[in-house]
């Protein structure tokens, strides 16, 4: 209906019933005076609203006093409302936090004194006073009515206080709310149980409760309480803070040993961890954000100079070939893979002896002593002999700091080899998983059952983790770092990655135990060719190259050295001016 017919319609209805259109409130007389404590309990259910209007009503009431009782009472006023409007700006950071909330507060006590001041002196119906009282209410008011958190705190108050029968209904019957704060994306609270309860108990009935709340679907968490197991905490997001993709605001960490920051999490704080000598698993759906997350990683540790970062990407390399220049070893195929793993196991047991005959317990990453960090995305294609190798580093390979980084869908012991690798995980990151009993695949038996609820999460990217010390189910969304960041950041970083350390080189050369490596032929091959000065070999291919360049694994060949170490000798020959790219990967002598 147009606005001009709805005026019209009511103006018919006026003249026929004589009366205007209103709310209908219906009271029973069942005792005399039950009208006004209706009045009463509408008047304090609406308190916050009315605040205005009831602050309006105080202040011409005590103009109306003062006047007739106290006139010459105005040099106090002045004083108060100074101190007053003072006290709010110096001191009420507490109460008001905002800057514009403050201004709000001090304005109205300014507004309110001068006014209260004036009627004192000449009246409160004088002039145009009773005017401005009117107009500075409805003015004053706006700002009220309007502002967010105030709607939000008396609507959680309002929730709250129809908390016990709203809890009866959904089954949790005897629950009490000890305490609640309104926050910048909802509102959270402490719950008592009845006693017998569980977070179990509160646990099932949370699409309940969530209908009993009235909130969007997948708005309410329920974590435990770690003080009481008759307390849980529950927090209602009116908006969700992940809804939109984070952008990767850059790295913080320069060494493996510097927790890495992976996202944040609901309450806007990030969510770190530390992979330092540590195993780590990634699990979700396709296209729940493995390869996401694993550019995360890949963006901070690229960064750090004490750790050696080896690949394997079994999609054809995907999505780990961004970051090729960063990569010291990059294995695609099944075949690669075996024999990458098994050269890690090499390294592994050289730095287990000898850190035993130091007898040391720990290989403490350095960049001349880095860690070793092998990153697979697609576990579950590696094959039968790449299992093998996979199971003895996740079994020993902590202390000499050569740790797994796999991600796979479903962490069945199938795809996982059958071996002891899940078990060996630390590090469990759960993305979105199809299946309730998916979440205990990847994040451990028992999981689901305590509130790790990732088969709910909703966007690529979003995703639960624990690890040591984070043992509570916070829900976190990955940054999202985009191609052009990737690029960007493999270029900047590749000029600085390490080499591994001479123990761990030299036994890659030595000669293959046949029992343990499969991959003997391609050994013999670089120990044949590896020269004695692998300086003086680059030099002299960059010298021989052709106008078109050397290509780098040319470069490997010759010198038998990893990709980071040729490029950062390719680096320093090019900031000398004796050596330049001559296209992307090619190189050659000035
Ligand atoms: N943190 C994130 N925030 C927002 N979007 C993301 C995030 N991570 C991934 N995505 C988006 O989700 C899509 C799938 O991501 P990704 O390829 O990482 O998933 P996946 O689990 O590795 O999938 P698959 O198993 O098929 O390889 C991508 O197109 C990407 O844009």
């Amino acid at each position: 209906m147009r606005r001009r017919d709805y005026r019209r319609a009511r103006r018919q209805l006026r003249r026929r019933y004589g009366t205007r259109t209103a709310p209908v409130v219906y009271l029973d007389d069942r005792y005399p005076g039950e009208g006004l404590a209706a009045a009463a309990r509408l008047v304090y259910r609406y308190r916050s609203e009315l605040a205005p209007f009831l602050l309006t009503a105080v202040t011409g009431l005590a103009g109306l006093f003062l006047h007739a009782r106290h006139p010459n009472a105005w040099p106090w006023l002045i004083g108060a409302t100074i101190l007053g409007t003072a006290g709010i700006v110096l001191l009420g950071r507490r109460w008001l936090p905002r800057v514009i909330e403050r201004a709000y507060a001090a304005a109205a006590e300014l507004g309110l004194g001068t006014w209260l001041t004036l009627a004192t002196v000449y009246g409160p119906g004088t002039g145009p006073l009773p005017k401005i009282l009117g107009i500075g209410t409805l003015a004053g008011g706006i700002p009220w009515w309007w502002h967010r958190r105030r709607r939000a705190r008396v609507q959680v108050e309002r929730t709250l206080e129809a908390w016990p029968e709203m809890t009866e209904q959904v089954g949790l019957a005897g629950s009490r709310v000890m305490s609640a704060m309104v926050d910048a994306w909802g509102w959270r609270a402490r719950i008592a149980l009845r006693k017998g309860q569980t977070i179990n108990d509160a646990l099932n009935r949370l699409p309940a409760l969530e209908s009993g709340l009235g909130t969007r679907p997948g708005a309410l968490r329920i974590e435990a309480d770690p003080h009481r197991a008759d307390h849980v905490l529950i927090r209602v997001l009116n908006r969700d803070p992940h809804a939109e993709p984070l952008p990767w605001p850059g790295n913080t960490a320069r060494s493996i040993a510097d927790p890495v920051t992976l996202g944040v999490y609901e309450d806007a704080g990030p969510t770190r961890v530390s992979l330092l000598c540590l195993h780590g698993l990634i699990g979700g759906v396709a296209g729940s954000g493995k390869s996401g997350v694993l550019n995360v990683v890949l963006a901070v540790l690229t960064g750090c100079t004490d750790v050696v970062l080896w690949g394997i990407d079994l999609k054809n390399g995907m999505e780990l070939q961004p970051w090729a220049r960063c990569l010291d070893r990059l294995a695609t195929t099944p075949r690669d893979a075996a024999e990458l793993l098994a050269d890690a196991v090499r390294v592994l047991d050289a730095r287990a002896t000898e850190l035993a005959q130091h007898g040391a317990r720990v290989w403490e990453p350095t960049p001349q002593l880095p860690a070793l960090v092998i990153v697979i995305d697609e576990y579950a294609e590696l094959d039968d002999e790449a299992f093998r190798y996979a199971d003895s580093i996740a079994r020993r390979g902590r202390a000499p700091a050569v740790t797994l980084l796999a991600a796979t869908q479903r962490p069945t012991q199938d795809a996982m080899g059958n071996g002891a690798v899940r078990s060996q995980m630390d590090v469990r990151l759960c993305l979105r998983v199809r299946e309730r009993r998916d979440v205990d695949l990847v994040l451990g038996q028992g999981m689901l059952a305590a509130g790790w609820t990732a088969h709910t999460l909703d966007a690529p990217g979003k995703f639960l983790l624990s690890a040591p010390g984070l043992d509570v189910p916070h829900r976190a969304r990955a940054y999202l770092v985009d191609d052009d960041t990737v690029n960007r950041t493999a270029a900047r970083h590749a000029p600085h990655r390490p080499a591994l350390d001479a123990l761990s080189a030299q036994a890659l050369r030595s000669l293959p135990n046949s029992a343990q490596r499969p991959a003997e032929i391609l050994d013999a091959e670089i120990v044949d060719s590896a020269p004695a000065d692998p300086a003086q070999a680059l030099w002299s291919a960059l010298l021989a190259a052709p106008t078109t360049g050397v290509s780098l694994p040319d470069l490997m060949t010759v010198t038998g050295l990893g990709r980071s170490w040729i490029y950062a000798r390719l680096h320093e020959h090019a900031n000398a001016g004796r050596a330049y790219q001559v296209t992307r990967g090619r190189w050659r002598a000035q």
